[in-house]
């Protein structure tokens, strides 16, 4: 177990890289995808099954542990880890992108944001300082920067204005957060698709210097030609030798072009709340499980997926208990999916770590159907 944080890069294939980031809770193989456990769980998943699938890290969120049930009382437990039985590394986010996507009557200002909670109503504030002090008490390996991420669309000046707020922001973050080994701070790069406005960003989040960057204000309803644009450049202004973290992406083919691009982590919800609507993935593209055309077949979902859904369970009775509203509905779609989503990475670690990168592109994408299948 290492007792600091650091990141080492193994290999790259263009633009692609492979790494190990070693923190005192254990290892992240790179690229990484984080299961999404908003509220102390992955929903519909019990930890030692997110951990099954292949997961090294999964991601917490600020906002909804501060409404409910408060850092404070998770501290008084022990901390997220013990409070959620996950041992493994957790990387929290900083809760001003949920505030502004949840919650209701926000006022924003130089200061933070004062909202109130879209669960009671009860008010509350999120500043930079604060979203430090309760990243510390969840006890979360990796904190992110308090930041605000603009809706799209959005022009110019405000998108600067708001980059340019979450700049003075990260810096008060990288004060609060002040000396703690073994934790990481990560930086999050703004300036939504104007690439002048990231080269900002990035030069101030580097001259304030962070563990690792995030890369923000993407998978807000751009679209993928226009978040590929900026991944065209946007990882390659963030320092080499530290972790870049696309955040909130994505769907399968997303993930694949990102890592293409530079990126070394992301989360996403879409496996997990996918999976809880009757979507799989798969290798040969998605499938709507409810469709009346899987009542009867009785085929694994994939044959050539190893999880749990697929080894024991036909889509017949994948779509009966959907139809039926059974909870291992739920269960066995949201495990598949999170299994494929880190057979995705387990193959392009494999395939950049042996120069091979580009065939494993051509051969993910090969066999994917458009349309449900
Ligand atoms: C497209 O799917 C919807 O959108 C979300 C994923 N997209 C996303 N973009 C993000 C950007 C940021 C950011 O700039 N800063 C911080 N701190 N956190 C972020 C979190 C993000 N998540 C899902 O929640 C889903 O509802």
């Amino acid at each position: 177990m290492s007792a600091a944080f650091s990141f080492a890069l193994t290999a790259t294939d263009g633009a692609a890289r492979s790494g190990v980031i070693s923190t005192p809770r254990g290892e992240i193989r790179t690229p990484a995808f984080m299961p999404v456990g908003t509220a102390a769980t992955v929903k519909a998943m019990m930890p030692e099954s997110v951990r099954a699938t292949g997961a090294d890290i999964l991601l917490g969120n600020t906002y909804h542990l501060m409404l409910r049930p408060t850092a404070e009382r998770i501290a008084r437990l022990g901390g997220l880890h013990r409070f959620m039985n996950w041992e493994r590394p957790i990387l929290t986010d900083s809760g001003g992108f949920q505030v502004m996507s949840l919650a209701e009557l926000r006022k924003l200002t130089e200061e933070g944001v004062t909202f109130r909670s879209h669960i009671d109503g009860s008010r509350h504030r999120l500043t930079p300082e604060r979203s430090m002090e309760i990243q510390k008490l969840l006890g979360s390996d990796i904190v992110m920067c308090f930041d605000e991420c603009p809706a799209l669309p959005a022009d110019d000046k405000r998108v600067a204005e708001s980059m340019r707020l979450s700049m003075r922001w990260a810096a008060r973050s990288k004060e609060a957060f002040g000396d703690r080994p073994g934790h990481a701070l990560f930086g999050i790069q703004q300036g939504g698709v104007t690439q002048e406005l990231r080269a900002e960003s990035a030069e101030a989040l580097r001259a304030i210097g962070f563990d690792g960057y995030a890369i923000g204000g993407l998978a807000v309803g751009e679209g993928q030609e226009a978040m590929f644009g900026v991944l065209d450049y946007a990882p390659g202004m963030l320092p080499e030798d530290k972790p870049r973290y696309l955040m909130g992406v994505g769907k399968p083919d997303d993930i694949v072009g990102a890592v293409a691009r530079g990126v070394d982590m992301m989360d996403c919800v879409l496996p997990s709340r996918s999976g809880r609507t009757g979507q799989a993935f798969t290798r040969r593209g998605t499938v709507n499980i409810k469709n009346a055309r899987h009542a009867n077949d009785p085929r694994p979902l994939d044959e050539d997926c190893t999880c749990p859904a697929c080894r024991n369970y036909s889509r017949a009775y994948l779509h009966h208990v959907f139809r039926a509203q059974e909870i291992i509905s739920s269960m066995l779609l949201t495990w598949h999916n999170l299994h494929y989503f880190q057979e995705i990475m387990g193959g392009m670690r494999a395939a950049i770590a042996e120069g091979r990168f580009a065939a494993w592109q051509a051969a993910f994408h090969a066999g994917r159907a458009e349309g449900d299948i």
